[in-house]
């Protein structure tokens, strides 16, 4: 027998009806503030909300935004996207709120994984909110919600108690594929943090580029320098996928850059509480999507959503 340990790690897929509670479930499953609670209009990528440790298992937390309400073409291929980034997942877990079971919305995403062929030894249930209702509608709904779909197992969580968040995690990390971590243990603390950022930097290019190239670029956290003076140096390089993108990222006079920078930074300042020195490149990378590592592919559909 070998002495390595055998490590594991997997995509954990948290779907739900907007307001589940999906930012408060990684949140107490990371241990640490890293995903920003918002209610912010969706965003197209699968995100990665968190990386959660448990014992020699790592669960790669990813939100599959946009799975709601298609009305134009572009958001039919986020929706596309959203069930692609599910279904792509090593383990899909649905979060419904107990006080308001289920729902149309939660029947939507029921029909959702059948046509997807999604198996149910795939998908757990989690019912949040437990806090909210007494124990005998629980398992009415727990009833209901088993006749409904072949489910792996069924949760009963408070996200933001804390109760239950950890068997469903002790659950998960046994579920997910023996294999190397994808992020190295000294880099986990960090990652959230660089995530957000670039998170943040996206989510203000596309506010002010609105229709033009959204769906295109990608942000990217270079690096984070911490300085004795108590700031934070943070480089990041956006990446688009044409010369002709770089332009409009830039605007006329670099105005567009700019405008984002200053409202990334203030938004950086506030979140983490201090100086923030922010430094923002341009680059070409056409294949970003082909290159780019297993996560960042989740959710994406370029073809449509372009
Ligand atoms: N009572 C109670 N409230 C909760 C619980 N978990 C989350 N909430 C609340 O539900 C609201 C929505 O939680 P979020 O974590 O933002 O939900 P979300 O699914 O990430 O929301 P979107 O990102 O908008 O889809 C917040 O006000 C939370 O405080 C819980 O276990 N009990």
């Amino acid at each position: 027998m070998s002495e390595q340990k055998q490590t594991r790690a997997g995509f954990v897929a948290l779907i739900g009806e907007p307001n589940a509670g999906k930012s408060t479930l990684t949140n107490a499953m990371v241990g640490a503030k890293v995903s920003i609670v918002t209610h912010k209009v969706q965003t197209t990528r699968a995100r990665i909300r968190g990386v959660a440790m448990q014992g020699d298992s790592q669960l790669v937390l990813v939100d599959t935004p946009g799975l709601f309400r298609p009305r134009r073409n572009l958001d039919r291929a986020m929706v596309k996207a959203a069930w692609s980034g599910a279904a792509d997942a090593d383990i899909v877990v649905l979060l419904i709120e107990a006080h308001r079971g289920k729902t149309d919305g939660v029947d939507a995403i029921l029909a959702a994984l059948k046509e997807r062929n999604v198996e149910g030894q795939k998908v757990a249930l989690a019912i949040n909110k437990i806090d909210r209702i007494p124990r005998d509608r629980l398992l009415a709904l727990t009833a209901e919600m088993s006749k409904e779909f072949d489910f792996a197992q069924i949760f009963m969580v408070s996200a933001e108690k804390g109760y239950g968040v950890d068997d469903l995690k002790a659950w998960l990390a046994g579920r997910v594929p023996e294999g190397p971590w994808m992020y190295p243990e000294d880099q986990i603390a960090d990652l959230p943090l660089r995530m957000i950022a670039a998170e943040i930097t996206r989510e203000k290019l596309t506010l002010r580029l609105h229709q033009e190239l959204p769906y295109q670029l990608t942000v990217e956290t270079e690096s984070w320098e911490e300085r004795k003076d108590g700031s934070v140096r943070i480089d990041q390089i956006i990446y688009v996928m044409r010369d002709g993108h770089k332009g409009i990222a830039l605007g006329p006079k670099g105005e567009t850059i700019k405008a984002v920078s200053m409202a990334a930074r203030e938004e950086l300042t506030e979140f983490l509480g201090r100086k923030v020195h922010l430094f923002l490149q341009i680059k070409v990378r056409p294949n970003w999507l082909d290159e780019a590592e297993r996560f960042t592919e989740m959710g994406l559909d370029i073809k449509d959503g372009g």
